[in-house]
Order: structure tokens, then C-alpha cells, then sequence
């Protein structure tokens, strides 16, 4: 078929980062859409938000007490307290109806509008009150000084402020921030669908109950996936099992390229005689973008792109594919919903025990980073001693 002297059939390994390279190269961002602010946790903002008003909008108390004229209060103490009289008082929501004159106060709420004409608020606990002639007197025991305790308008926040850039994850805080902007409609970037085929004679459905047949095994790859691509914002659509007949996993994988925005594949990738994706590699009408990968576990991890929509078809030793999945799947899907940053970044530790030798490709373990389990990569390994 014309391909012998092509390095990619021929399955040279290239190195991870080649590999990565390969596919950032060939993604794009997979469209947008809107949705409820209720709806949007988790998902990826795909508009850059501004604040339309100043937050707070009013002059706003930060303290239940008296709104009052700093001035007023100059030289209080304990002993010799500022009498002012309180004139009003103002609950949170309403607009203050009177102007704080000197020798007045306002009695205030947390959260409400100081009135004009005042600079500060006094904390309750720093007053006392007292009644003459019908006329009600807070008396301020320290002085204040001059804006204490109240937030001006667009003290938080200035009217034009860019609250939220495009590729950001809304979650808790960034949901608080959206609503008390107002906005209860987003764009945000479409949920990538994506396609899960896994591929194996000795495949059976999760619910299979013990004892299984002899050589069979339960399909724990699919339900990974699912769960990883979930993690990284996708949809997971389970396509199910596929036996390892050329022509059923192949009609099955390109429907899937035609239904989904990405088509992962686990299993049948190496050189076995059942391995049916590499046989389909050598068959389909799409590009091959790498079909080996200088990288333990997981070598015979492959990728390929067809209409746009990348295939990913890695290994199916459970550690290879999940090992694949996070150097490869989660940072396309990421990078198609607006992400710019690569979401792994590496860090130097050394190893505190075990070793390896010989290493001729990367390899990727299982480890333990002050009591987080992590994956390590290990490129070079220094002899103990
Ligand atoms: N002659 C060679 N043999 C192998 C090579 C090689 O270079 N030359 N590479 C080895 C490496 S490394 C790996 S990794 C595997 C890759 O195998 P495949 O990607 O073809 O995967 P399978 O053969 O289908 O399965 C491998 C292993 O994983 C189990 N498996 C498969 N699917 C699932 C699933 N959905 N859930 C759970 N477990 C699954 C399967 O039963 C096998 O045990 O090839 C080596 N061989
Ligand atoms: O590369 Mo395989 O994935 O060693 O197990
Ligand atoms: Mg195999």
C-alpha cells in the first residue's frame, strides 16, 4: 500500500512532547453556546465579562451602628462621649430619607446606605444611648476618623473592570461574582463530546457478576475514561465494547468520528494479531498524527485527526490508558473549550526509594507526593550512592 518507507507506519516512537505538539497543533476551540448561570459550574467561560456598575453602587455600611460626621466625634472617650441625636434609622434595602447634620447620627445597618452628609460609621458596641425630652442620643465613646467603616461606591470593584476572562473555569467564587453582576446568562464553551469505544474479545460489562468466565475481564477502561473526561469538562458518550473484528471496529469508530467532536479508543493498538485499531490506521481516511510515543507504560499510544476531529486510540493496559489520557486527551479537550495553559506542569522531587534501570523511554509511575498519589515521570535516574 505504498507506505513503507513512512516513519509513522513503520511506528517510530517520537517523544511525548512531539506528540503533544502534534495534537495542540491540530486542535480547535469547539463553539460556543449560552447557558444559566445555575447550569454553568464547571464549565468554561467563552466571553470576557466587565462589571456594568461599580459594586457596592451606594456608599455601604460595614457595620451595624450609627452613621455620623467624623468630626463630631473628635475628642470623644469613655468619660466624655460625643451626644449626637439620632434622627433616623436605616435597615438594609431602603435609601436613607434625612441628611446627617452636625450633632446628628443615623442609626445604621450592616449592608445599608449611609446617609449624606456622614463619614463614618461607629460599631454599636462603641455607643451607648440616652433618652431626653422625648429625644433619643447615641453617645459615640472614641473618635472616628474620616471614611471608617464604609465602603465607597466601587470600592470592590470599578464600573469597567474586567471581572472574567475567556478559558476561565467557572466555580464557586466565580458563580458569586457572576451573580452579583447580574449575569444569569453565559457563554460559555460547548462541553466536547466525546466518543468511548473499547476495543477486546475478552470484554464484559461492568454489571458481569463473579465468578466471570475463564480469561474474560470487566471493561474498567470505558468507565475511566468516562470518569476523566468528565473531570476535564467533556461529555462522555459510552459507545461500549467492540470484539476485535477489523470491519465492526471500524464501522463503529466512524460512526463515532461522524457523531462526536472526539473518539477515544482503549485497547488493541499494539502488534497483536486481534489488534484492530492498528489495522485500522492503515485502512482509514483520516491522518495519522503519531503511532508510537517514546513513553512506559503506554508505547503503543496513537492519535490521529479526521474532518477536524482527533482519535485517540490508547493503549489497553488500564495504567497505559490512563497514563495516555492525561498526557494526551485532557489537555485537547481543555485546549477546545478555551483553555491556554498545559494543565500538567512538571516538578523535580527525588526518589525516596526503588530504582530504575535501563531506562530507554520515559517513564510514567505511580507515586506519592506528601500524601497526594500522583503520576511521576521519570526522565533520569542518578545512581543511589
Ligand atoms: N510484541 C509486543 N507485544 C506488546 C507490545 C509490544 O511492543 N510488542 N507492547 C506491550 C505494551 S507496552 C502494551 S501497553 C500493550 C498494549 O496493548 P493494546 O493497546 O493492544 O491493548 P490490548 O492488547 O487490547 O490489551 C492490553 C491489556 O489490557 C487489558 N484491557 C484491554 N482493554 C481493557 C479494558 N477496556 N478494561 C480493562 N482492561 C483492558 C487487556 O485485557 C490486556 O490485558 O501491548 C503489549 N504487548
Ligand atoms: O507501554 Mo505498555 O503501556 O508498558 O504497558
Ligand atoms: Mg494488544
Amino acid at each position: 500500500m505504498g507506505e513503507g518507507g513512512n516513519a509513522i507506519y513503520r511506528r517510530d516512537a517520537i517523544p511525548v512532547e512531539e506528540a503533544m505538539r502534534r495534537i495542540a497543533e491540530r486542535i480547535g476551540f469547539v463553539g460556543i453556546e449560552r447557558v444559566p448561570l445555575s447550569e454553568a459550574f464547571g464549565r468554561r467561560l467563552a466571553e470576557h465579562v466587565f462589571a456594568d456598575a461599580p459594586l457596592p453602587h451606594f456608599r455601604r455600611s460595614g457595620l451595624d451602628g450609627y452613621a455620623v460626621r467624623a468630626d463630631d466625634t473628635a475628642g470623644a472617650s469613655p468619660s466624655s462621649p460625643a451626644r449626637l441625636e439620632i434622627i433616623e434609622s436605616v435597615p438594609c434595602g431602603a435609601m436613607p430619607q434625612k441628611e446627617v447634620a452636625s450633632g446628628t447620627a443615623v442609626r445604621i445597618m450592616t449592608g445599608a446606605a449611609v446617609p449624606e452628609g456622614a463619614d463614618a460609621v461607629v460599631m454599636l458596641e462603641m455607643t451607648g444611648t440616652e433618652t431626653k425630652d422625648g429625644r433619643s442620643y447615641a453617645l459615640v465613646r472614641r473618635p472616628m476618623n474620616g471614611g471608617a467603616n464604609i465602603t465607597p461606591i466601587g470600592g470592590e470593584t470599578a464600573a469597567g473592570e474586567l471581572l472574567l476572562a475567556p478559558g476561565c473555569v467557572i466555580g464557586s467564587g466565580e458563580t458569586a461574582v457572576l451573580a452579583a453582576f447580574g449575569r444569569s446568562v453565559l457563554q460559555v464553551a460547548r462541553s466536547p463530546k466525546v466518543a468511548i469505544i473499547a476495543t477486546g474479545a475478552e470484554l464484559l460489562p461492568v454489571d458481569t457478576p463473579s465468578p466471570l468466565a475463564p480469561g474474560r475481564i470487566r471493561d474498567s477502561n470505558s468507565a475511566m475514561v468516562a470518569a476523566l473526561i468528565r473531570e476535564a469538562g467533556g461529555t462522555p458518550l459510552l459507545y461500549g465494547t467492540v470484539t476485535d473484528d477489523p470491519g465492526a471496529a471500524a464501522t463503529i469508530v466512524l460512526r463515532a468520528l461522524g457523531e462526536a467532536d472526539v473518539v477515544v479508543t482503549t485497547g488493541g493498538v499494539s502488534v497483536g494479531d486481534y489488534d484492530v485499531m492498528t489495522d485500522f490506521c492503515r485502512h482509514w481516511d483520516g491522518e495519522l498524527l503519531f503511532h508510537k510515543v517514546a513513553m512506559r507504560p503506554g508505547s503503543p499510544t496513537s492519535a490521529g485527526i479526521r474532518d477536524g476531529r482527533p482519535l485517540f486510540m490508547l493503549s489497553g493496559n488500564p495504567g497505559a490508558c490512563y497514563v495516555g489520557f492525561e498526557l494526551f486527551v485532557r489537555d485537547a479537550l481543555l485546549h477546545m473549550q478555551g483553555a491556554s495553559a498545559p494543565s500538567l506542569r512538571p516538578i523535580s522531587a527525588v526518589l525516596a526509594e526503588g530504582e530504575y534501570a535501563g531506562i530507554a523511554y520515559q517513564r510514567y509511575v505511580r507515586g506519592v507526593k506528601a500524601g497526594e498519589t500522583v503520576t511521576v515521570l521519570i526522565r533520569r535516574v542518578l545512581p543511589f550512592g
